[in-house]
């Protein structure tokens, strides 16, 4: 879903921000339970999530009698470096959030995680994902008299649980959860408990771990390993965890269904050295670049990564191919996501900034260059002419992934389908568009087949993979509202 422009510094960042292309990165969650240190460990956890949301970050704690909670606009470890502020979140369990917003504009009161007092107590919740009923809820919640503090998607579950009768906290949360639709992995935090809960189709991931006996919840392995904690499972789809005094509880409230994570958490999102569903995510971007090799090879002499997120695919494509692997582009690391430039031609000049050649592999060569997507394709076709101006020979284009064809309603950020390449153009105005020698797509097929795979089942998909078939898994409610009107979240125009 493309985001509206938020505030004037939002929108002026946007507006000139070189990787505006992009697809958006979506949120990470992180929870402990029981634990000393539980607000610097979820510092850490959120810090190693940080590719998963760069906008804001929070972390809400529980001392065994008060809730504590700090969120920010920004980088974690702008946040929460500085010792005074986990001296604030006090307590033994805490849960943490990065945000990438794709419902609610980025603004304080939509950084979460989100805090509700309920009649039993106190309850914080983080999301990743997106609810595609998360308008419609609202609306009837309002009508109703519910007083939303934000607008993001996420604060409905807090509404809903507020409002169920049923006794015990476990049952309220289920009732809530059996009202969304979309995709969702939660941490929650009572006074008494730390909760997890995927969607029934587990479209985002989400795992268990361990440190010295205490229970963790994180949206990938990463985070267990930058503070020395061991994996124990992932949640499976559909089943809500319980943490607490008297230990683990496991419900599975929905009726059973194969799980559908979503394929794009191999392809781009999650980082290269998690597991996610007991796959490195590492082994299975080079598995797309030799199934994308086998599928579509180039003669050329040397593959050369778009980096970051190419280089594992380019890695597969040249050990399938024989063709030596180089590092013909080197990526700055120094270039922030706000960096506001001047002028039009300035602009222009966006990726330069970002990628710059490395004239010493590229010249006189015929190259393939390996990425593991393309979205509006502007980044491709400035980093083609970068290699012609570099004097590459040839210049061949090879992605790692089929195209983007439809937009993404789950927690992903892309634009419209109107500006995605791959849904206005076919292959060889691509092509011409991004200005490549050759341009070929790894297939549907041949991404399942990288997951080990005979082929795409379209009667039993097993991956979540709208991107590119337009095969949404859930209903999409709030797509359906004809009046753009209904679509408003709030009244209030805020500044950061
Ligand atoms: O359609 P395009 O404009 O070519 O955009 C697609 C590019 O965006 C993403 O990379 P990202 O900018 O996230 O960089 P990273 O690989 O360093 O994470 C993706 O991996 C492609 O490289
Ligand atoms: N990218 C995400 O997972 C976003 C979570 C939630 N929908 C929000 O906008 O805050
Ligand atoms: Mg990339």
């Amino acid at each position: 879903m493309q985001k509206a422009p938020h505030t004037p510094a939002e929108t002026a960042a946007t507006e000139f921000d070189p990787n505006a292309d992009r697809l958006r990165e979506e949120c990470g969650v992180f929870g402990i339970f029981n634990h000393p240190d539980a607000a610097a460990i979820t510092a850490l956890g959120l810090h190693a999530l940080q590719h998963r949301g760069q906008e804001a970050a929070g972390i809400v704690s529980f001392d065994g009698s008060r809730f504590h909670s700090e969120r920010r606009l920004g980088l974690v470890g702008d946040a929460f470096a500085k010792r005074e502020v986990i001296d604030r979140l006090p307590g033994t369990s805490a849960i943490g959030h990065v945000r990438y917003s794709t419902t609610g504009e980025t603004i304080l009161r939509n950084v979460q995680p989100l805090f509700a007092e309920l009649n039993a107590g106190g309850f914080a919740i983080g999301h990743n994902g997106n609810l595609t009923n998360g308008i419609k809820l609202r609306r009837d919640l309002v009508r109703e008299g519910a007083m939303m503090q934000s607008t993001t998607d996420t604060e409905v579950i807090l509404h809903l649980v507020a409002r169920s009768q049923r006794n015990q906290f476990v049952d309220r949360f289920i009732e809530g959860l059996r009202q969304l639709e979309g995709a969702y992995a939660f941490v929650g935090l009572t006074n008494k408990k730390l909760v997890g809960a995927r969607d029934p189709l587990g479209i985002r991931p989400l795992v268990i771990g361990k440190l010295d006996g205490c229970p963790i919840l994180a949206s990938e392995t990463c985070a267990l390993d930058i503070i020395g904690a061991t994996y124990v499972r992932d949640v499976e789809n559909g089943e809500v965890v319980i943490f607490d005094e008297d230990g683990f509880q496991s419900h599975k409230p929905f009726p059973p269904m194969a799980a559908r994570p979503c394929i794009f958490e191999y392809i781009y999102f999650a980082r290269p050295d998690s597991i996610v569903g007991g796959r490195p995510v590492y082994e299975v971007r080079k598995a797309m670049g030799a199934q994308l090799a086998m599928e579509s090879p180039a003669a050329a002499d040397v593959i050369v990564p778009v980096p970051d997120s190419g280089v594992p695919a380019a890695l597969g494509f040249a050990q399938e191919s024989g063709i030596p692997f180089e590092l013909g582009i080197i990526r700055n690391h120094y270039v922030g996501r706000t960096f506001i430039q001047p002028t039009q031609a300035i602009r222009d000049q966006g990726v330069r900034m970002k990628h710059s050649a490395n004239r010493a592999v590229v010249e006189g060569k015929r190259i393939v260059l390996v990425d593991d997507s393309i979205v509006r394709g502007t980044t491709s076709r400035k980093i083609v002419q970068m290699m012609r101006d570099a004097g590459a020979k040839e210049v061949h284009f090879r992605i790692s992934s089929p195209p983007i064809k439809h937009p993404d309603f789950y927690g992903i950020d892309t634009p419209d389908a109107d500006k995605l390449l791959a849904a206005t153009h076919d292959l060889e105005s691509m092509r011409q568009f991004i200005g490549a020698d050759s341009l070929a797509f790894l297939s549907v097929d041949g991404i399942y087949r990288a997951m080990g795979e005979p082929g795409r089942d379209p009667a039993k998909p097993k991956y979540t993979d709208h991107c590119f078939t337009g095969d949404y898994p859930t209903p999409l409610t709030d797509q359906g509202m004809q009046d753009p009107s209904q679509k408003q979240l709030s009244l209030l125009a805020e500044a950061i």
